[in-house]
């Protein structure tokens, strides 16, 4: 079964005046991740499409997507699915990938109809392309490693690379995933906005009963969005995007629009934060 929920994009003014409900509503999406079923968010924010798929003892297959407008959903767009579960099988071009814990498998526009089976618990995400770019999966050891923060500042962790320039070319699909050392919980902090793109990231391997205090909003007026595991939150493009655990956890992060190599955060002054 495919659902499909649209979220278009908020500007700043409309999202400061609205209620937890409301910026959830808008910006947080949770059960994304049901067995037998592909459940997708269609974000007006660059147009990226972000969701799960669990196959669990059957196989699913992405196909036709109303909202792109095409008979097959990569006829325009490319596509990143990262596997948060256990190993499972994608398919696609008539090519079978093995996609263990932490890997990413890169599909370039063009590829058609796309398998998923297996004990995958699947994060899919997808952006308009303009080209093809080879498919390919991305091993753990072949993402590029970023090691930023201290221990001091509880935000100790290493970026990993997948979809960027250096591992695996793309259009505009940037994605990877942070890991922590044990004890940091800060993401992201110190913050950053970058206009000309949007994000998206997805909170997994957290407790259950345990949350993240995901911020977002200009700067000079945030607010938060308190997160649950294997939930995603939209950030857009004039939005800070960090975030607090009360417990461990990874989250993945994922971009479209301008910039492709990573290197365009516009960093914010603590002082400014309000
Ligand atoms: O624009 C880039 C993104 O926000 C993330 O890559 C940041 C991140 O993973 C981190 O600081 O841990
Ligand atoms: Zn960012």
């Amino acid at each position: 079964m495919l659902t499909v929920e649209t979220r278009y994009a908020i500007d700043p003014q409309t999202a400061k005046g609205l209620d937890t409900q409301g910026l959830r509503s808008h910006f947080h999406a949770d059960g994304l991740f049901a067995e037998g079923e592909i459940r997708l968010v269609y974000t007006h924010y660059d147009r990226l499409i972000l969701g799960g798929a669990v196959p669990g003892a059957g196989s699913l297959t992405l196909d036709h997507v109303a909202e792109t407008g095409t008979p097959s959903m990569l006829d325009r767009r490319e596509m990143g699915i990262l596997n948060i579960g256990e190993a499972g099988e994608v398919s696609v071009g008539g090519t079978n990938y093995t996609v263990n814990n932490g890997d990413v498998l890169y599909i370039g526009m063009g590829s058609g109809p796309v398998t998923l089976s297996g004990k995958g618990r699947f994060y899919i995400l997808s952006a308009p392309a303009h080209r093809s770019c080879p498919t390919k999966l991305i091993r753990i050891e072949d993402a590029r490693r970023v090691e930023l923060g201290a221990s001091e500042t509880c935000n100790e962790r290493v970026i990993l690379q997948f979809l960027h320039p250096e591992v695996a070319e793309s259009c505009q699909l940037l994605m990877g995933y942070t890991q922590f050392a044990p004890g940091s919980v800060w993401n992201t902090m110190p913050a950053h906005v970058h206009d000309r793109r949007m994000e998206a990231y997805l909170y997994f391997d957290l407790a259950d009963d345990q949350r993240v205090f995901h911020f977002m909003g200009q700067p000079e007026e945030t607010r938060h969005i308190v997160m649950g595991n294997e939930e995603a939150v939209i950030s857009p493009p004039w939005s800070i995007h960090c975030g607090a655990g009360t417990g461990a956890y990874t989250f993945c992060w994922a971009m479209a629009g301008d910039n492709v190599d990573f290197t365009d955060m516009d960093m914010v002054a603590m002082g400014d934060l309000r």
